[in-house]
């Protein structure tokens, strides 16, 4: 496991072999081991250069995630192909993106959930996407499937937004006893999304989804949902917010998924409001940066030394140097917020936005995975006088996944294509220095 600060010393992961006294403990006791692991639709992203007119024909709705009948996605493909529109094909999933990003950034194991073609040609997507996945993520409880994975159009209009149409395939045929119990044990957190929820009635892949959440609570492994596209959500609100309420300790969305959860169009009363019903927020807002809320136990609670900014919430980032807890496991359960503008201010060419959402969430699970690998392996450390979700505080993992976003931004595909620099100057002192 690669530390989520460790580009410089402040935030230097302590379980270090140059110790002596770690090396005396780790030679007694090799180092236990985490993974994340992923419930996800196996898919490979398909990218295009549209007109509002193609969308028009194909009544695909913009900025929406969509799941087309299998003549109607041949169609499409059919004219995206007589046209020569196809600019780049990329595996996706935005489960399947995090956990790659999660391995590359952690440089550790994350196990994917899902299906895969059993009978697998060379060159076919399902090829695609296994040769572009990061040898880190372990594949080995893939269910084969008779057919082809997922296809996602992914079509880039002139204002620079993005409407997907999906081919499902074999992508939502997952069963729950293809969800294996041992995949949880010592797990650092379980990521779904709210796709996984909209198949078909018939489709088995909703309690795959639901048997990955009685292993994960079996387990104490929390439970991190991330909000597809707002339309998935605005279709049955109150539904997703019972979901919550039941089995999420994190919920992670852009400010268009957050509004449609809350009502509330403000990221950070959205942010707020969702803390009714989970214990963790990681709220991305695009240009404006990302939002991140939780809780931490009042005695816990650490002052801000950075500008304390206005909002609806005045000074709402007072106590951002604290680190994220469950609620319930604060004596005194205290709001925290904090706020982060994008990296360097955003790149100075966005290449695609596809997967910095994705990108932001991956940083936080690092650092959700460097909490539990730490506390496994130096149990006694003062980091663990309380039950903490994260190892780094609100503050440090709002710019953490603020920088892996950006690193998205300047590449064309919604994956990590490389790790972050190794001797990258210290966030802090880097943030605004361009
Ligand atoms: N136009 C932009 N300028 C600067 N930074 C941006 C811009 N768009 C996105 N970002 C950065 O990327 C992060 C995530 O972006 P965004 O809110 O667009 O995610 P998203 O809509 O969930 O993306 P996706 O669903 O494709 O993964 C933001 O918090 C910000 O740091
Ligand atoms: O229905 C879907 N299920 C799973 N992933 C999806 C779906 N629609 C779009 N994306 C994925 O979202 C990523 C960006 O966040 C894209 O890479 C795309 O593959």
């Amino acid at each position: 496991m690669k530390f989520p600060g460790q580009r410089k010393s402040k935030h230097y992961f302590p379980v270090n072999a140059r110790d002596p006294l770690v090396a005396q403990i780790q030679h007694d006791n090799p180092f236990a081991r985490t993974h994340l692991v992923g419930v996800g639709q196996t898919i490979v992203d398909i990218e295009a250069r549209v007109d509002d007119d193609f969308l028009n024909r194909h009544s695909l709705s913009k900025g929406h995630s969509l799941v087309l009948d299998e003549d109607k996605a041949e169609q499409l493909y059919q004219e995206l192909k007589e046209h020569d529109l196809i600019s780049h094909e990329y595996p996706g999933d935005t489960i399947g993106n995090t956990l790659h990003n999660y391995s590359v950034l952690a440089d550790d194991k994350s196990i994917l959930l899902g299906v895969m073609s059993q009978d697998l040609k060379i060159g076919s997507y399902a090829y695609r996407y296994l040769c572009n996945t990061s040898c880190r993520m372990d594949l080995d409880y893939l269910q084969p499937v008779d057919g082809p994975i997922g296809r996602c159009y992914t079509l880039i209009t002139e204002d620079g937004e993005r409407t997907f149409a999906i081919n499902e395939g074999q992508m939502n045929q997952l069963r729950p006893e293809s969800v294996p119990e041992c995949a949880f044990e010592n797990a650092s957190a379980l990521v779904l999304s709210s796709y996984l929820v909209r198949g078909k009635v018939t489709d088995p892949m909703k309690n795959a989804a639901l048997k990955a959440i009685e292993h994960a609570k079996k387990h104490d492994v929390p439970v991190v949902l991330t909000l597809g596209t707002k339309y998935v959500i605005e279709d049955k609100k109150e539904w997703w917010i019972e979901f919550l309420k039941e089995h999420v300790t994190c919920v992670a969305m852009n400010e268009e998924e957050a509004e449609a959860l809350t009502g509330e169009k403000d990221p950070l009363i959205a942010a707020d409001k969702a803390l009714d019903w989970v214990d963790m927020v990681l709220c991305t807002a695009g240009p404006v940066g990302l939002y991140m809320a939780g809780y931490t136990d009042d005695a816990l609670k650490r002052e801000s030394t950075l500008p304390l900014l206005p909002g609806h919430i005045p000074e709402f980032n007072k106590y951002e140097f604290s680190r994220p807890m469950m609620k319930t496991d604060c004596k005194n359960p205290v709001r925290v917020y904090s706020h982060i503008a994008p990296y360097l201010g955003g790149p100075v060419e966005i290449k695609n936005t596809n997967g910095a959402g994705d990108a932001a969430l991956s940083a936080l699970l690092h650092d959700m995975s460097a909490n539990r690998y730490h506390k496994a392996n130096v149990p006694n450390s003062g980091k663990h006088n309380g039950k903490f979700l994260s190892y780094s505080s609100f503050s440090q993992i709002c710019q953490y996944s603020n920088r892996v976003s950006y690193e998205v931004l300047t590449q064309h595909a919604p994956r990590l294509s490389r790790g972050l620099p190794e001797r990258e100057d210290c966030l802090e002192e880097a943030y605004w220095e361009r």
